[in-house]
């Protein structure tokens, strides 16, 4: 059983709690309110620039140059997505705070880099990208026609080949990562993927909620 088999089985009610979500299913059905998409647009630019920079960093902890590669390039995506975003969604960028679920979610994988495990924070990174294939895909089966679709780029960019590529190769990382891994960093693995997972439905339901500090 490879490491990636086993920790989808086992989070796989995280998994369908994000499709029952009401943010999740307006994005896909198209009823989602723009302030409540703008929201989550704004949260996901800061979101974006924190990731990259775990990934950077763990480009630099890989010790195999196709990892330092693949990280390094995801890393300068998530730069360009964020940027991207930025413009098109984020008028006033200096007002936006980060919500209290972007913080804990960034700062989560952030310490995940420092704790003496590459296998660990791989593992802490790869629901970003399998959940949102995972979702683009279940969106995109039930969205119909894209180019119409009140919100049709963004289910365009998940459910996408170049993406379905890269999602991939994370997934063949952390397998290779668990194969030559000890069984407690291996358990250390499952927890840090179902904890990113939870944080990624925390995330969409902060949107929804439009989430703010107490004070
Ligand atoms: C909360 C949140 N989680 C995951 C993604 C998706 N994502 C962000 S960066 C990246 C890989 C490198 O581009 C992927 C798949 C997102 N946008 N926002």
């Amino acid at each position: 059983m490879t490491f990636t088999l086993d920790t989808w089985e086992r989070s796989r009610a995280i998994r369908t709690a994000i499709d029952e979500l009401p943010f999740v299913r307006g994005l896909g059905d198209g009823t989602l309110d723009r302030e409540r998409f703008t929201y989550y647009m704004a949260q996901d630019a800061l979101y974006l620039a924190d990731y990259a920079r775990v990934l950077a960093t763990l480009a630099g902890q890989a010790t195999d140059p196709d990892d330092t590669t693949f990280w390094a390039d995801s890393a300068r995506t998530a730069v360009a997505v964020e940027r991207e975003l930025h413009g098109a969604h984020v008028q006033d960028f200096a007002a936006v705070t980060r919500s209290p679920t972007c913080l804990a979610y960034t700062s989560y994988l952030a310490s995940l880099t420092t704790q003496g495990s590459y296998a660990v924070a791989v593992a802490g990174v790869l629901p970003c990208y399998w959940i949102y294939q995972d979702v683009g895909d279940a969106l995109l089966r039930s969205a119909g026609d894209l180019t119409t679709h009140a919100y049709g780029d963004w289910i365009g960019t998940y459910a996408d080949e170049a993406f379905a590529a890269s999602v991939a190769t994370a997934k063949a990382i952390a397998d290779r990562c668990a194969e030559g891994a000890c069984a407690e960093t291996v358990e250390r693995m499952h927890v840090a993927y179902a904890t990113a997972s939870r944080y990624e439905w925390m995330f969409w339901d902060a949107a929804w909620r439009q989430e703010t500090w107490p004070v």
